[in-house]
Formats: C-alpha cells, sequence, structure tokens
C-alpha cells in the first residue's frame, strides 16, 4: 500500500471537524474501538491454535451459548472503553444490562455511549468463516454529570453520531461512518496499521445477490416466500445468486461491495426474528444507509424505529435501495 494512502489514525483526525460539538472525545472513542478490535483480530487470527474456541459453557440474556471468543471479545473493548474513560455508558450482546462508567473523577462527565456486538457471526468461529464486530455511538440524552440511564441507549437509530463495524476474514477491515459517507480501512498485519483501501463505499442500486437462510423457508411470511420466487425467476435480469455466510458483518459487508440484499425476516417460531435492532440492525442499516441503500423491517425504516428493551429483535431487510423496495412491496401485498 503506498505510502501515500491515508491511515486510519490520520483520516480520524483529519475528519474531527466534521463532528458537531467536536471536541476530539469522538475520534479518541472511534480510535479506541480500532485498538481493541486490533487485540480481538490477533486473537481470532489464532483460533484453531490456541484454545479459543469452543463454548464457555454459559449462556447469554438471549439464551445462547457464548463461546470463548464472544467472551473474550466483550471482555477486551468494555476494558479498552473503560480505561480510555470516553464513555459513560456501555451495552453488550454478552451483558444483561447496560454498564456505566463513572469516568475519571467519578463525575459522570463523559458524554457518549457505546452500543456493540463484540464478536458476530458466533456459529462460525470454530470453522474458519469470517466473523465481525459491529458497534453504533449515540451521545447520551440525560445531562453530564448524571448516571447514565436506559433511555440513553433507547434511542432511535436516527440518533447515531457513528456506527461501524470490523470484519475479520480474509483481511482485517474496519468500516464506518459518522454521517458523511462510509469508508473501509484495511489492516497490514505487518505493521499493524489500517489503511484507506475503500474510500466512500456507494452501494450499488440493485444487485444480483440474495441472502436469507433457506433451511427457514416454511416458516417464512408469504411476502418473503413470494419474493425469493421473485428473485429466483428467469425473467430480465434474473435469477439472483444466492450467498449466505452466516455472519451477519460478512454478508452484509458482500453486499456492500457487489451489490445484493440480506433479509433475516420474522418467521412462525420467532415473531421479531433473529436480529438485535441496537447493536446488529441500527448500526448496519446507517452504513448501508450512508451508502445508499436501505434497511427496513419489511414496512418501517429500521432507523425510525423507536427501541423499547436493550436486547429487542426486529426483522431485518437490508442492502440495494431497489431490491429492498422491492421486497417491501411483497411484504406489504402478502405479509
Ligand atoms: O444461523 P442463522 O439462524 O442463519 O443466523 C445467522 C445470524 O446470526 C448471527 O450469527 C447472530 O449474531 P451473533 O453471532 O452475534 O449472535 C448473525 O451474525 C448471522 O447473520
Ligand atoms: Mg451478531
Ligand atoms: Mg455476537
Amino acid at each position: 500500500m503506498s505510502s501515500k494512502v491515508q491511515t486510519l489514525g490520520e483520516f480520524i483526525i483529519g475528519n474531527q471537524s466534521e463532528f458537531a460539538y467536536s471536541t476530539g472525545e469522538l475520534s479518541r472513542l472511534i480510535n479506541s474501538i480500532r485498538l481493541a478490535a486490533k487485540v480481538v483480530n490477533h486473537e481470532v487470527n489464532k483460533a484453531g491454535l490456541v484454545d479459543i474456541t469452543g463454548a464457555v459453557g454459559d449462556t447469554n440474556i438471549q439464551g445462547e451459548e457464548q463461546q470463548k471468543l464472544d467472551v473474550y471479545a466483550n471482555e477486551k473493548f468494555i476494558q479498552t472503553l473503560t480505561n480510555r474513560e470516553i464513555v459513560c455508558g456501555i451495552a453488550s450482546e454478552e451483558e444483561d444490562d447496560f454498564i456505566t462508567i463513572k469516568g475519571h473523577n467519578k463525575d459522570h462527565q463523559n458524554k457518549y455511549v457505546v452500543l456493540i456486538d463484540p464478536l458476530d457471526g458466533s456459529s462460525n468461529i470454530d470453522v474458519n468463516i469470517s466473523v465481525g464486530t459491529i458497534f453504533s455511538i449515540y451521545r447520551r440524552i440525560t445531562p453530564e454529570g448524571t448516571p447514565v440511564t436506559l433511555k440513553d441507549f433507547l434511542q432511535p437509530g436516527r440518533n447515531q453520531v457513528a456506527a461501524g463495524y470490523i470484519m475479520y476474514g480474509t483481511s482485517t477491515m474496519m468500516v464506518y461512518t459518522t454521517g458523511h459517507g462510509v469508508n473501509g480501512f484495511t489492516l497490514n498485519p505487518a505493521i499493524g496499521t489500517y489503511y484507506l483501501s475503500h474510500p466512500n463505499i456507494k452501494l450499488a442500486e440493485t444487485g444480483k445477490i440474495y441472502s436469507i437462510n433457506e433451511g427457514n423457508y416454511i416458516k417464512f411470511p408469504q411476502g418473503v416466500k413470494n419474493y425469493l420466487k421473485y428473485c429466483q425467476l428467469e425473467e430480465e435480469d434474473r435469477p439472483y445468486t444466492s450467498r449466505y455466510i452466516g455472519s451477519l458483518v460478512a454478508d452484509i459487508h458482500r453486499n456492500m461491495l457487489k451489490g445484493g440484499i440480506y433479509i433475516y425476516p420474522e418467521t412462525s417460531t420467532a415473531p421479531n426474528g433473529k436480529l438485535r435492532l441496537l447493536y446488529e440492525c441500527n448500526p448496519m442499516a446507517m452504513i448501508v444507509e450512508q451508502a445508499g441503500g436501505k434497511a427496513s423491517d419489511g414496512f418501517t425504516r429500521i432507523l425510525d424505529i423507536q427501541p423499547t428493551e436493550l436486547h429487542q429483535r426486529v426483522p431485518f431487510f437490508c442492502g440495494s435501495k431497489k431490491m429492498v423496495e422491492k421486497a417491501e412491496e411483497f411484504m406489504q401485498k402478502e405479509g
């Protein structure tokens, strides 16, 4: 990578003036996520070599078996963010409740809360398939100087000041937005530096890839079944190709670069689907919208949904604008 290519550190500093109330706090926060991701990346890359695969024998509040890497990544992100004292609260997929961070002078003066899916795609850890980390950042709405409350976390996604993901794949990438477009940075493992490899990512208006776990087909709503038939018909630019990795970060990242739609709908056994609004769907929706795409629950824009619980789930339709609109048409027709 030519030395002229911006590093992530330079980019963060260079773009600080984009943030309203810019005090450098958000830049330091994104820098801390960058740092924690490097530590986790180091461990992910050794999965299989060291005793970091398999379950820990506990379940999280979602009733899911926690993998060792889920717990490790959760600890590393919480530690890094707490030690750098730049957040007033953290919520995580692996924590039942939100964590209050008092800050340096124990005075709750920090402005931001972070919601995180420390390790996304847990079912793929042991089989060496791409996994990720997803983060969402809000400015608190309760007064500084007071302990953070649940209200600060239950904000609609449109209030996010930044969102992003790290993908631990063939290469490690950090892709994020602060509401001014989406940029991707690739880690050069030899020197531990992220470089701006994918500036200003734009998601194609339409694509030829649909991504859904068809193993749940019989439990899908009629609207989704009809949309899948539409994708598979020999007509116009169809049939589309089916691609499903089973790691949300990896499936969305592929579609961001190639165009496509990812769907995790409600099913007859999971009426709200599987994915979590606050630390999976909201950040991915902000990234995809910032790249020109669309994200809804089949009816309502994800970023306009008013959250009611920390770990609530929502159906998720996300990707190329025209493809999501078509899927919504089928949902509105059939439900
Ligand atoms: O195995 P399924 O039902 O298709 O679900 C796969 C989905 O579940 C997830 O693994 C859920 O995320 P976590 O791994 O963070 O719990 C997504 O990454 C993925 O898209
Ligand atoms: Mg996840
Ligand atoms: Mg997870």
